[in-house]
């Protein structure tokens, strides 16, 4: 166990942590110049086009030291972003050590602080490197400051490199074999291993990701998962070595992976412990918990032939994706679908984007929803995130919506913009500290909803790009809320219906109606779109009738033209939605969501 090291990077986004690991990886000769793609370990397109994490990924590196002696590094890969908190905790209570990475030009920013508190929590050794020291703007002595004053670290140990250009890679080594302690447990106990990831390979079924603390598992073996009981024949064990690598066995202090014909991810939970099921362990591991969805949308395909491929396409996609909930849900206006949880706006997004390009659904999403509480008239209290379902009025006596803590670090002179935006989504109980010269943090209390649409876009915007976020749960609080329908000609399109704070009511309504305006194209007569609270209209735009001859400008001559320009004008139809007998584009139902105008 003395040659093991296990260790992870953190940093705030963009600071380089992918191409650092890339740099190691190559290092460490898994693979060659020429087969190096730039971060190898983001291995979804959609992070590599976002350049940001997603999923973890895990890699184990030989390395030969100054010492002489060959070490093996097991660098476990944690996703970047507030969406996947749980699945980084895992990551980190499966290392020793961080590398806490900082850009030498940007410094110490709130992400950097809100890691190296999780990192603290789980006692890791923290080595600090700083990061792009190639980059003409780099302040090595300003950074190295704020690594003293405003983390506690200790400046001096921190390591320079860049992982871009490959400087001072070797020194990074040096420090994870020096400075993280090599992992300790027991392989003659009974196993415990920590389960801090799974994904999903067609042949095989779940790969499960995970720490062995105690004892040892081999193929043959039967495991049986604490949480939930279920018993699995071991196939495969191995190393994440870029591919899979076999092994007879993971002992204590290893991080490998399991084979055990899992057929979904959806059967593996992270933060869960693997025992064998003839000997297992007394207690589990600790930190355990089921991970919940927060917000809510519901999917729609844009032609309801297409409901089964749709329905495909969730199973298939959900077989990868453990935190994704669904189930079947139907809409007056959209037909069936199925009202989806996510862990975030970012997870909303990535299903999104996933569902689209990948498995090629033209879709619909509703407007996100968190999840409210109502207390009825006879004692009960439920739950609603489906504006479709929430109750009626006369039985409501309380009502109750998520709050979070924000977290808002800034240059100090965006700080009057900040606030604003933070009092327009009814933010209450601001604070601020100054956490190094010129820069300021602000915490306040916000409901959840408020976040979910485009907070994080406004406060990059208000801040000119230097404001970061991070937020935690604090509970539910009790709330005015309103049910917001939208009418289209005199009918609800239920799709569209919002629960919101009564005070913001007439402000959403009037945007949503603004929006469709824009959205919703021209029709032979005249069409009324309002926003109604418990049947009061609250908000009105109307779009004038027109009749669109696309024909027209062919000047009657040539046919083939016209034709083509006849089918084109079909296609655009294909995405659009009937409501009545108004047709809604696609894209409306989007735009809604973008709710503030630059
Ligand atoms: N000049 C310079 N640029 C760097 C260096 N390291 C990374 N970068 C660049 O910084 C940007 C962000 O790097 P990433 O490695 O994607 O950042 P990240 O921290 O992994 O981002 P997340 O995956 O979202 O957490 C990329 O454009 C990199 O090319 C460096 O040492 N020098």
């Amino acid at each position: 166990m003395e040659h093991l090291r296990n260790f992870s990077i953190i940093a705030h986004i963009d600071h380089g942590k992918s191409t650092l690991a890339d740099r190691l990886i190559q290092a460490a000769g898994l693979v060659d110049a020429r087969g190096f793609r730039d971060q190898i370990l983001d291995t979804l397109d959609l992070e590599r086009e976002r350049g940001i994490t997603i999923k973890s990924n895990t890699a184990t590196l030989p390395y030969t030291g100054l010492d002489g002696r060959t070490y093996q590094l097991n660098l476990i890969d944690t996703p970047g972003h507030v969406d996947f908190s749980y699945e980084v905790s895992r990551a980190l209570a499966s290392c020793e050590g961080v590398l806490l990475l900082v850009d030498a030009s940007q410094g110490v920013e709130a992400q950097t602080l809100a890691n190296l508190y999780a990192a603290m929590e789980h006692d890791l050794v923290i080595v600090p490197v700083i990061n792009k020291i190639d980059l003409p703007s780099a302040d090595v002595d300003r950074v190295k400051g704020e690594i003293e004053t405003e983390l506690g670290l200790e400046a001096d140990r921190a390591i320079l490199c860049s992982a871009k250009e490959g400087l001072g890679i070797q020194d990074v080594f040096e420090a994870i074999v020096s400075r993280i302690p090599a992992p300790q447990g027991d392989p003659s106990k009974p196993l415990a291993a920590l389960v801090f990831d799974a994904h999903y390979d067609p042949f095989r079924g779940a790969v499960v990701a995970c720490r062995v603390f105690d004892g040892r598992v081999r193929v043959g073996d039967h495991i049986r998962f604490l949480s939930n009981g279920a018993v699995y024949k071991v196939e495969e064990v191995g190393l994440f070595r870029l591919k899979r690598e076999p092994r007879p066995e993971l002992e204590a202090g290893q991080v490998g992976y399991i084979l055990a014909g899992i057929k979904t991810v959806s059967d593996v939970r992270i933060g869960d412990t693997i025992t064998l099921n003839e000997k297992p362990v007394a207690a589990a591991l600790p930190g355990f918990r089921e991970v919940k969805p927060v917000v809510f949308s519901s999917i729609y395909p844009v032609s309801s032939d297409d409901y089964a491929s749709l329905q495909d396409a969730l199973e298939k996609y959900k077989l990868n994706d453990a935190a994704l909930v669904y189930q079947k849900d139907s809409s007056a206006a959209l037909g069936q679908g199925f009202r989806c949880g996510f862990l975030g706006l970012l997870h909303l997004e990535i299903v999104q984007e996933r569902l689209e390009r990948e498995y090629d659904q033209s879709i619909i999403m509703t407007i996100p929803s968190v999840q409210y509480r109502f207390t009825l008239d006879t004692g009960e209290t439920i739950t609603v995130e489906n504006p479709q379902y929430y109750p009626d009025p006369v039985h409501i006596k309380g009502t109750e919506e998520p709050y979070i803590r924000a977290a808002i670090l800034c240059p100090d002179r965006y700080m009057g913009a900040v606030l604003k935006l933070c009092t327009e989504r009814r933010g209450e109980n601001p604070r601020f500290s100054v956490p190094g010269p010129g820069r300021v943090e602000i915490v306040c209390d916000m409901p959840l909803a408020e976040v979910i649409y485009d907070f994080y876009d406004r406060l990059k915007t208000v801040t000119q790009g230097y404001g970061s976020f991070d937020y935690e749960w604090i509970g539910y609080r009790s709330s005015d809320l309103v049910k917001l329908d939208i009418l289209v000609n005199g009918e609800k399109v239920d799709a569209l219906s919002l629960i919101v704070h009564r005070n913001r009511a007439r402000t959403w309504a009037v945007q949503v109606c603004d929006r469709l305006k824009e959205e919703i194209p021209r029709h032979q007569f005249k069409i009324a779109i309002q926003g109604a609270v418990g049947g009061k209209i609250i908000a009105r735009s109307t779009i004038s009738a027109f009749r669109k001859d696309v024909t027209a400008k062919c000047y009657g001559g040539d046919i083939t033209r016209k034709r083509k320009l006849l089918e084109k004008q079909k296609k655009g139809k294909k995405r659009m939605k009937m409501v009545g007998s108004v047709s809604i584009p696609q894209s409306a139902f989007v735009a809604v969501l973008k709710t503030d105008k630059e």
